[in-house]
């Protein structure tokens, strides 16, 4: 049998997986309960003194469970009823039958990815067993803030594109894979603006992006980017003219300037002719402060169509018409707001996975996905990635993330040990970045 390395998890006094849990997670529910009694007059306004009882109700649920997490009480099995309880249900069992000692899992002794996604749950939970505010998002505030705060690197990138369509027809392939990598690199910085890293303080994006990518090439610590560009243009060496004109789907991450990156580097795709088709998969309820939610996604472009600058419009113009004449789609499933790695996919989602299937490139953006690729664990950094996919494959697929947590695999050997060496916070500070592919095409 294949042994695989262990989970992450808090069990190691002062590991990032312990802090997060110590002292970030209480921080950010801390500051959900803030968020929901700042909203008492809105539930007032809208649902009369129901309103106001299911605020105080959804309060006491989460203090109760912030208290459950700092004294490190067992997980317990969701009561909300709705369609991903059973999932979440089992999971715990699997959990279960995992403990040493038949111990109940708890918040310190299970495994770090887990516990981090199961609290963005159980905030959800105590929203649906409040009916009249179980529709209510308690991170909207900060990413309209976070949207708002990066303007002028929205307004440049928006520019940079508009200046790029007008001109698309007359690049040479050369320069078409110039503009290429830069987008790909604007979409891939734009990872490091998450607001759960930074416990929901601000962390916008101020320079213009464009600018700033040759200064920050050395931080990319593996660049698969030419075997992207392979993918989008069958094969072919530049110089040759094929381009795919196939489906990339992007699974997105947070919402803000990130989104609109992503938003930019899909635009590119279609109107360069590389592809033909971007499905973009977000989350079904507000998860990880920033991650983007159907509602976000339609908000963003529909504020960047009204945005008062004329590129921006032209670009929020062009998006809702890509959306509507279906070149682009937009897709939730449940699986992304579950806890599970995502090796177990085909088993436990084989929906979403013939879906990604039809796909001929999947870009998973941002650090989250990169730990669910790689199952969350303590690999060597040397390890393939591949390896660490553990059997995901589902079509050629690319991780676009800055680093947030400790887990890299595909280094070069030695590179991980030089970087511990000069600069022990390498893998958490979200300074350092990877392209990186896997196909299933292709030779290992
Ligand atoms: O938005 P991203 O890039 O997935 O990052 C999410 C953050 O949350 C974490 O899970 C830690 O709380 C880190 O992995 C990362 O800092
Ligand atoms: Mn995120």
């Amino acid at each position: 049998m294949l042994r695989y390395p262990f989970c992450f998890s808090c069990l190691y006094f002062r590991s990032f997986a312990y802090l997060t849990v110590k002292d970030r997670l209480p921080t950010i529910l801390t500051k959900v309960i803030d968020t929901i009694h700042r909203n008492k007059d809105k539930f007032f306004e809208e649902h009369g003194e129901e309103g106001v009882q299911a605020e105080k109700r959804a309060i006491s649920l989460l203090s109760k469970l912030r208290n459950e997490l700092q004294t490190d009480k067992p997980v317990l099995a969701l009561t909300d009823n709705v369609v991903d309880t059973d999932m979440w249900n089992q999971y715990l069992q699997r959990q279960q039958a995992l403990m040493d000692d038949n111990e109940p899992p708890s918040w310190f002794k299970s495994p770090w990815l887990y516990v981090e996604c199961y609290m963005y749950r159980k905030i959800q939970e105590s929203l649906h067993l409040n009916p009249p505010i179980c529709d209510f998002d308690v991170f909207k505030e900060a990413k309209t803030k976070s949207f708002f705060e990066s303007q002028q690197p929205i307004m440049a990138i928006c520019t940079y594109l508009q200046e790029l369509n007008k001109n698309m027809d007359d690049l040479s392939e050369t320069q078409l894979l110039e503009h290429f990598l830069k987008l790909l690199q604007v979409s891939l910085w734009g990872n490091k603006c998450d607001l759960s890293i930074s416990a929901g303080q601000d962390n916008s994006q101020k320079a213009s992006p464009v600018d700033s990518l040759e200064d920050l090439k050395p931080f990319i610590l593996v660049d698969d980017s030419n075997l992207v560009w392979s993918v989008l243009t069958n094969g072919k060496i530049p110089g040759g003219s094929s381009k795919l004109q196939g489906r990339v789907d992007i699974v997105l991450d947070n919402a803000g300037f990130e989104l609109v990156t992503d938003l930019i580097f899909a635009d590119f795709l279609v109107s360069s002719g590389l592809a033909s088709k971007v499905c973009f998969h977000g989350k079904s309820m507000p998860w990880f402060v920033s991650d983007t939610t159907k509602e976000d996604f339609h908000w963003t472009i529909r504020q960047t169509l009204a945005a008062n600058h004329k590129w921006m419009s032209k670009s929020g113009a062009q998006w809702q018409c890509y959306l509507k004449d279906g070149t682009w789609s937009y897709y939730d499933h449940p699986f992304w707001t579950l806890p599970h790695e995502f090796c177990d996919m085909a088993a436990d989602a084989p929906d979403l996975y013939a879906t990604l299937q039809k796909s001929d490139l999947v870009f998973f953006k941002g650090d989250l996905n990169y730990r669910k690729l790689t199952s969350d664990r303590d690999w060597g950094h040397t390890e393939p990635f591949e390896k660490a996919l553990r059997g995901f494959q589902p079509a050629s697929l690319c991780s676009l993330r800055t680093l947030k947590a400790n887990v890299q695999v595909g280094l070069q050997p030695g590179q991980g040990e030089n970087l511990t060496a000069q600069e022990p916070t390498w893998m958490t500070s979200g300074k350092y970045a990877v392209v990186q592919f896997s196909s299933p095409h292709r030779e290992q």
